[in-house]
């Protein structure tokens, strides 16, 4: 089946197709959705930063217009990703989620990092580029490991304070240089909650664009140690039955995947799909 949507290196000089716009308080939507008709787009007063070409969506072109600030435009509001993430059509989280991650990376990388000058766009490329440097930097990705660790009918979930109130969920972190994603996820396990794990198995990854994480899932069983949280970075860390879970992450965060695949395995059930 082929892809509702697939990016690309769009020509911004090519007139027509759909543009989402981007401001510190989110993305700009209406009763119709996030994507506006983009030459009626550029028509409002808008603080326009930059403009990306960013793929297409059921054929049509996507622009982005990432804003220095938010505008009043009649008859529409702003809304964080996050919100799109847990309500509203997959496909177009997916479109502001890379569009996010686009101009997040693009506002960040206006000016070299090595000689400090104005970087261009690469025409054609996702890149930035400083002349004199001859430097190009590229989108960031930040791997992180993400880990349900299990013992027998019980499964290992923790609660930082930044999460909503009662929620738990499983234990993850960003790679260091240096690691392998098994060496990550042993040294986040150990620094979070003081416990060692054995037979760790890859299940999946996912585009996780708050603001540019690549979550590769696991999981792993229990092999030593009494759970001790990690001070200011876990509130709380215990072991549920899974008969008898805590408040869980959004159904479409890998964290829920990695627990609901536990679960159903233990219980006989269908497995779920991993939303992309
Ligand atoms: N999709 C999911 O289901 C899901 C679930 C849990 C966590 N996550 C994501 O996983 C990522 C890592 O989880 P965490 O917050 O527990 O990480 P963590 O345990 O490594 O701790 C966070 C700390 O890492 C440092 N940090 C921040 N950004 C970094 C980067 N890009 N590279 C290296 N270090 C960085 C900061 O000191 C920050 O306080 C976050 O983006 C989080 O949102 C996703
Ligand atoms: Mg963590
Ligand atoms: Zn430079």
């Amino acid at each position: 089946m082929t892809p509702r949507w697939t990016t690309a290196v769009l020509d911004t000089d090519q007139p027509g197709g759909w543009a989402v716009a981007r401001s510190p308080e989110g993305f700009l939507f209406d009763d119709n959705g996030a994507l506006f008709p983009r030459e009626w787009l550029k028509r409002q007063d808008l603080a326009i930063l930059a403009e990306h070409g960013i793929g297409h969506l059921d054929g049509e072109p996507v622009y982005l217009l990432e804003l220095r600030a938010h505008s009043e435009v009649p008859g529409c509001n702003w809304k964080g990703l996050r919100a799109f993430m847990l309500e509203g059509d997959h496909t177009v989280f997916k479109v502001l989620g890379y569009a996010a991650q686009i101009g997040t990376w693009a506002r960040e990388h206006r000016f070299c990092g090595n000689c400090g000058q104005a970087m261009i766009q690469v025409p054609r490329e996702r890149a930035m580029y400083c002349q004199p440097c001859d430097l190009r930097s590229y989108p960031r990705i930040s791997p992180s490991m993400i880990v349900l660790v299990t013992r027998g009918d019980e499964v290992l979930l923790a609660r930082s304070p930044r999460f909503v109130a009662g929620v738990y969920s499983t234990l993850a972190g960003f790679a260091e240089p240096g690691e392998s994603a098994e060496d990550c996820l042993i040294r986040e396990v150990r620094e979070e909650v003081q416990i060692e794990v054995k037979n760790v198995q890859y299940l999946g990854s996912q585009c996780w664009p708050f603001p540019h994480s690549m979550m590769l899932g696991f999981h792993a069983e229990y092999a030593g140690g009494e759970i001790v949280c990690q001070e200011d970075e876990i509130e709380d860390a215990q072991w549920f039955n899974v008969h008898d879970l805590p408040p869980l992450p959004a159904s479409r965060s890998i964290a829920r995947y990695l627990i609901d695949v536990y679960v159903a395995r233990r219980l006989g059930h269908a497995e779920p799909v991993l939303p992309g």
